[in-house]
């Protein structure tokens, strides 16, 4: 007999995953307690910056940015952009946070936080659309890539980061994403992959990551949905499309559990 899907999260309404959404809900704000969306990707996929994108208010229209919304991103990132960012101190890991790392000696020399040297995931607290949010920015080298399973334990929805333009390391990032299958299986919330560098010239399309990440397989494996969306970092409205729909599905499917 086929499975039945909900119509709201796309789970079988059979799924563990479906008959927990809403389970985080409370009555603490609109939607409960803010979310925690936990991101992993390689080194170099852009986690960071699509997470900076996210927090940099989008320019005026008599304020054209100068070229390339990434130089004036991340890197040059404001310290106070991340503020209110926890810095959370890794054994092993030597910097691969890099430009969070940069992004972190810019806070130390503000005198606003005086960060770890080794860091290893980054807690930065964002509003999308009206919902507060927790991001959880992990590490991606491969020293730290075992500690992703920590991470997205008990998160509310999990998003891997794909650097689209770079083919060649695609089976890497499968091959770290499949080590994830019985975290993903045990996940209430939705999974989320972002295509992103989608600014590149050609750079593989959300069916072709989706293939390379044998995305289908994992689905029938783990039980639930893994969309894939596309994204660039140059352009904000794209991550914030993406993750306006990662809400959706999490919070509106929280009703589907009464119906
Ligand atoms: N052209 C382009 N470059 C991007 C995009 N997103 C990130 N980059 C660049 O890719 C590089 C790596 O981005 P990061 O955000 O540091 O990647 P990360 O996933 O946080 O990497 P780790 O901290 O090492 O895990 C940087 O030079 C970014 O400027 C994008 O959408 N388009």
């Amino acid at each position: 007999m086929p499975l039945l899907s909900c119509c709201v999260c796309g789970f079988p309404s059979s799924s563990k995953r479906h008959q927990n959404q809403g389970a985080w809900r409370t009555p603490t704000n609109e939607y409960g307690k803010k979310l925690q969306i936990v991101f992993i990707g390689l080194d170099g996929s852009g986690k960071t910056s699509l997470l900076y994108a996210l927090r940099h208010p989008p320019p005026r229209p008599d304020q054209p940015q100068a070229d390339g919304a990434l130089r004036a991103g991340r890197h040059s990132a404001s310290a106070g952009d991340f503020s209110d960012a926890v810095w959370i101190e890794g054994n092993s890991h030597r910097g691969a946070k890099g430009q969070s790392a940069q992004a972190a000696s810019e806070l130390a020399e503000l005198g606003n936080i005086a960060p770890p040297p080794n860091l290893k995931t980054v807690t930065i607290p964002l509003r999308v659309g009206g919902t507060e949010l927790i991001a959880v920015d992990t590490a991606g080298c491969r020293a730290e890539r075992d500690s992703w399973r920590s991470s997205v334990t008990g998160a509310d929805a999990v998003v891997l980061v794909i650097d689209s333009s770079d083919a060649l390391r695609l089976p890497v990032a499968r091959h770290e994403l499949w080590k994830l299958e019985g975290v993903l299986r045990d996940m209430p919330g939705p999974f989320l992959v972002l295509a992103n560098k989608q600014d590149i010239r050609g750079a593989m399309n959300t069916d072709s990551v989706r293939d390379m990440l044998q995305l289908n397989e994992l689905e029938s494996v783990i039980g639930g949905s893994c969309a894939t969306k596309p994204c660039t970092a140059v352009d904000r409205s794209t991550i914030e499309a993406a993750i306006d729909w990662l809400i959706t599905v999490t919070v509106t499917a929280s009703s589907c559990k009464d119906k």
